[in-house]
């Protein structure tokens, strides 16, 4: 297992982003945020454009997962091999791409964009929907399978009460007992953290309950006006 991957086993990694026109998009910002973030224990970020990405490899020292998002709609996670290949130029310690299998904005297929990667000695982490995306990962090459895209419209605008995959992470465990399966995507809570690890996550990301206050803010909001 490569060292920095076997860096985050049991691990948290934070996933530090903001969204366009929010009022905490900045990398400097963001650079903070992963530094508070690895002063609570994650032991990875994820985040998110080539500045948050330089930025944060100059304030931390645990592995970053780096992605560039371009588009809302379809494949808009590191969608193309070009998107990739800045992302480690800025610094990135992973790099994790749209693993499913949508139509890809320049024509290309997965394995397109992530064999190169892999002669290049790339880390490839595969943010997939379904466990069919799963073995395709691993199976051309993906050093580290993910959740993120397990719950269409996910991102941001999410209740609380939304839980994580778990489910998808124990099948996924199942099939590959020896891979790094990470659980993302709505981690809320501890209990979700825990419920995540107990299936066999490697480690897992926690983006919006730790990140991301607006969202924090309405949870707390709506309950509070039940
Ligand atoms: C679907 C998508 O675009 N997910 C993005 C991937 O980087 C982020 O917007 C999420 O915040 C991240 O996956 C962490 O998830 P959560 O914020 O639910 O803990």
């Amino acid at each position: 297992m490569d060292p920095i991957i076997e860096q985050l086993r049991g691990k948290v990694i934070a996933s530090c982003q903001a969204y366009m026109g929010e009022p905490l998009r900045h990398p400097e910002t963001m650079a903070q945020m992963a530094r508070a973030c690895e002063l609570g224990g994650a032991g990875g970020i994820r985040c998110q454009g080539l500045s948050d990405i330089a930025a944060i490899k100059g304030r931390t020292e645990v592995p970053v997962i780096g992605i560039w998002k371009e588009g809302h709609e379809g494949v808009y996670i590191t969608p193309t091999l070009r998107h990739a290949r800045a992302c480690v130029m800025a610094g990135a310690d992973i790099v994790a791409v749209d693993a499913t299998d949508r139509p890809r904005p320049d024509g290309k297929t997965l394995e397109d964009t992530v064999l190169p990667l892999k002669e290049e000695g790339v880390l490839v982490m595969a943010d997939c929907a379904t466990i069919e995306d799963i073995r395709h990962a691993f199976a051309i090459g993906c050093d580290i399978a993910s959740t993120t895209l397990s719950h269409p419209g996910a991102a941001i605008d999410c209740g609380m009460a939304d839980g994580p995959d778990v489910e998808l992470v124990r099948q996924a465990v199942s099939e590959f007992p020896d891979k790094p399966v990470i659980c993302e995507g709505r981690v809320h809570t501890p209990a979700d953290a825990k419920a995540a690890m107990d299936a066999g996550a490697w480690a897992v990301v926690v983006g919006t309950a730790i990140t991301h206050p607006t969202s924090i803010t309405s949870w707390f909001v709506e309950a509070a006006s039940k």
